[in-house]
């Protein structure tokens, strides 16, 4: 028997996208997605909060060739919580072609952070969704993000709209790259220019260091599945606002989505509503993330 079960209610991802119209450019990276286990070989968290489906790295190089992307980078997510192997794995065996984005404690060496930077590491995640952490108090993400700092590496947020106003003076503070998830996670039943999203578009225009994720149309959507009406103005103001701060990513294996499995092609077709020109095609899936991910 295999050493986990996915949760009951886990929905696995997509057994067979369809082929996406939109062709990506030459060279796309698709900026944000994970490899789970297989638990059997890189055991998930105690400390988890789901146990998912495994989803390992050649199911996501698989993927990544049929999309038509070149490269990924593969962000650690809070069911394997600090235990970066299975990533490390993965990147190990991507020849080249795969960065990635640990998560790491306090205690972590000198030693460990250079392995993993060896790696293909060039960020951190800071979590603060409490349906997926407990709570990690600030000084102690301030001590992470200042041993991290030389590396050259960059921090990921991953937060929820509504948090934004008590979180915003702590992420301003940080003293590196911020990538935003998902554009914090708006709520697309506001308007686009309402007080709520103006507010992640100011620390966007404020703050220079800022990039955002233009992700999860499958997460943020009411409306869905598959067209996404209702994300795509969130997205596309981002994208038009801030072209040269942006990244795209599929996020499979979709974890804890409750709604739908979406099919990663028609995420794929998502990328022209976003991002309508060929400019910003390119920007946002080659140029931005080969100069955070490749720049070295
Ligand atoms: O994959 C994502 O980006 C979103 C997640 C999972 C996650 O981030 C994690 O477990 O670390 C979510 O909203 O449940």
């Amino acid at each position: 028997m295999a050493a986990f079960q996915m949760d009951r209610d886990w929905l696995v991802f997509h057994p067979s996208p369809s082929k996406p119209t939109f062709r990506p450019p030459a060279g796309a990276v698709d900026a944000h997605c994970h490899v789970f286990g297989p638990g059997d070989v890189f055991p998930y968290a105690p400390e988890r909060k789901y146990t998912p489906c495994d989803a390992p790295k050649e199911k996501l190089w698989e993927l990544r060739d049929y999309l038509g992307f070149e490269r990924n980078v593969i962000v650690q997510a809070t069911c394997h919580g600090a235990d970066n192997r299975a990533l490390v794995d993965a990147l190990k065996a991507s020849k080249g072609r795969a960065r990635g984005v640990a998560t790491v404690k306090q205690d972590v060496t000198d030693a460990e952070l250079q392995a993993l930077d060896a790696a293909g590491v060039r960020g951190v995640r800071f979590n603060f969704v409490k349906r997926l952490v407990d709570t990690t108090p600030r000084e102690v993400l301030l001590s992470i993000a200042e041993r991290i700092k030389p590396l050259g590496w960059h921090i990921v947020i991953y937060f929820e709209a509504q948090e934004l106003h008590e979180l915003y003076d702590f992420f301003t503070s940080l003293p590196t790259t911020v990538v935003v998830d998902h554009m914090g996670r708006p709520d697309v039943t506001k308007s686009v220019d309402g007080p709520e999203f103006e507010l992640f578009v100011r620390l966007m225009r404020e703050n220079t260091n800022f990039w955002s994720k233009v992700s999860c149309p499958e997460r943020l959507s009411k409306t869905g599945p598959d067209t996404y009406d209702d994300v795509a103005p969130f997205a596309r103001r981002i994208v038009e606002t801030f072209p040269d701060r942006v990244l795209w990513g599929t996020d499979w294996p979709h974890p804890n989505m409750r709604s739908h499995m979406p099919d990663d092609g028609k995420l794929v077709d998502f990328i022209p509503r976003i991002a309508p020109t060929a400019e910003l095609q390119r920007k946002l899936l080659v140029d931005n993330p080969m100069t955070l991910y490749w720049g070295r």
